[in-house]
């Protein structure tokens, strides 16, 4: 068969977006349990006794193995050499193990009382659980990124990636709207004793939104298996009959070629700039998405049960323009501005979130939207302009490497602003001491450090930029190659 006559499956518009249509599945149920806490921040604090520091701890949890244990590293490294569907298969199982261990913490009662390694049992078990569940959402992630560079380059690249994550954040979305909902519907009546008194009192259900995530996450598990089978005939469909077979590397050659991989990506200035970038970037807005339910109940003053909706809009904006935005980057060019400028609209949605004045409820609810804005704009350019800058062999070391940056601010920013949170309203600490009533978090000083996170970001963008007009990777050109 000759080079001109033969048709790559990727070549049929159907078979590309129905493997697209497969795997955000899987990430649609990784981002649900994600940010499925959220919600239940007050929740946590009434039913379990959970402080804003516990909470941080937590929520931290999301990069202790990604980051100590290097695991995402060596998902990156596993992706590039035993390659997607492999690496999609394991990193989706390790989701629903991590789950399930967070759901058997939270659903626990009898782990309340005790504590390991100086924290509550429960907050322990939970956050391993959540550790666990993070090693594969994020070895998802930057498979799911090989994958689509693998259907989509040459074509709607861009416009794709836009698409995969405005599923996945229709996960944030449920996220933040759902638990609520369905921990009070859950919820049960139970007896105790009060000022010597019987009472009943009903006591929500913080595990019901969890175990609805863990059915979530086995229906992306078996998508994945369907997404294998068309991995497959993707590749023989790209085959070369005629070509020898690869010869299999000795252990030596593997780790030399790993070692070379690593040095020529942190070998490259580009790279640094777009990790530094993303750092910056996602850790003013995924660590805030964690604090926004509490935030609306503090600053804005809304009751616990419609706290969740206002950050919900977040997501609900991404869904539509992210993909707009990757279709403008695709066809138009001007990654590197497009990043600038999400940048600059993150610096001026928290500035005025952290101000002590506006607060009302629409105020936060045009903040969200523009935030929503920020978090289409930064990742519709940010994501398909690092194979503009990596070779595809080395574009799983390279995400992995990008999300492991990352995930140190995941994992430090939220515990930082937790221990703010504490340390700025040293009345709230105390009152919850005394089981008196608990008076408001004053959340400005958490406000201030996402903000200062957005400033150092345009920072970053401009040197991005600078660094693309000498070394020529194209992020200000199109990915549709006409
Ligand atoms: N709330 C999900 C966290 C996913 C983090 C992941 N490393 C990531 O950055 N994904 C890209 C995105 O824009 O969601």
């Amino acid at each position: 068969m000759t080079e001109a006559i033969r048709q790559s499956l990727r070549d049929s518009k159907a078979a590309r977006w129905g493997a697209l249509g497969i795997i955000s599945i899987t990430m649609f149920a990784g981002y649900y349990l994600t940010d499925v806490m959220s919600p239940l921040k007050p929740m946590l604090e009434s039913e379990f006794g959970w402080s804003s520091t516990t909470y941080g701890i937590f929520t931290s949890a999301y990069g202790w193995f990604n980051v100590f244990l290097l695991m995402l590293i060596f998902g990156g490294i596993i992706l590039d050499r035993m390659g997607a569907r492999f690496t999609g298969l394991m990193s989706s199982g390790i989701m629903v193990v991590g789950a399930a261990i967070k759901f058997w913490a939270i659903s626990n009662p009898t782990l309340i009382t005790d504590t390991t390694f100086g924290i509550h049992t429960q907050v322990f078990y939970a956050s391993i659980g959540f550790a666990i569940f993070a090693i594969g959402v994020e070895i998802a992630g930057i498979t799911v990124s090989k994958i689509i560079v693998k259907w989509f380059k040459g074509y709607e690249m861009a416009f794709a990636m836009g698409m995969q994550m405005a599923v996945a954040r229709l996960g944030t979305m449920l996220a933040l709207a759902a638990p609520v909902p369905l921990a009070m519907y859950f919820s049960s009546v139970h007896t105790v004793v009060e000022n010597g008194q019987l009472i009943e009192k009903m006591s929500p259900s913080i595990s019901a939104p969890i175990a609805f995530a863990l059915v979530l996450l086995v229906i992306g598990f078996i998508a994945f298996f369907i997404y294998m089978s068309m991995d497959k005939k993707l590749e023989l469909s790209e085959t070369d009959p005629n070509a020898e077979a690869v010869k299999p590397m000795s252990m030596n050659e593997l780790w030399s070629s790993i070692f070379s991989d690593l040095r020529q990506i942190i070998g490259n200035k580009g790279f640094w700039l777009i990790a530094i970038l993303c750092v910056l970037f996602y850790s003013s807005v995924f660590p805030f998405i964690k604090y926004a339910a509490d935030l609306m109940v503090n600053k804005y003053g809304l009751s616990q049960s419609t706290a969740g909706m206002i950050p919900s809009l977040l997501p609900l904006g991404t869904l539509f323009l992210t993909p707009i935005f990757g279709g403008i980057y695709d066809k138009k060019g001007k990654g590197a501005t497009i990043m600038i400028i999400g940048a600059v609209l993150i610096l001026l949605v928290h500035t005025i979130f952290s101000l002590p004045i506006l607060n009302y409820w629409y105020v936060a609810v045009v903040l969200t939207i523009v935030l929503g804005i920020a978090l289409s704009l930064v990742p519709s350019a940010m994501w398909p302009s690092v194979p503009k800058i990596i070779p595809e062999n080395q574009l799983g070391t390279a995400f992995s490497l990008i999300f492991w940056i990352q995930n140190w601010g995941l994992m430090g920013v939220p515990l930082l602003i937790g221990y703010v949170l504490d340390k700025s309203n040293p009345e709230v600490v105390i009152a919850k001491a005394a089981g008196t009533e608990i008076p408001l978090y004053d959340y400005t000083n958490p406000m201030m450090i996402f903000a200062g996170l957005g400033a150092l970001a345009i920072f970053v963008g401009f040197l991005l930029k600078r660094e693309d007009r000498i070394k020529g990777y194209g992020l200000q050109l199109p990915n549709i190659q006409k």
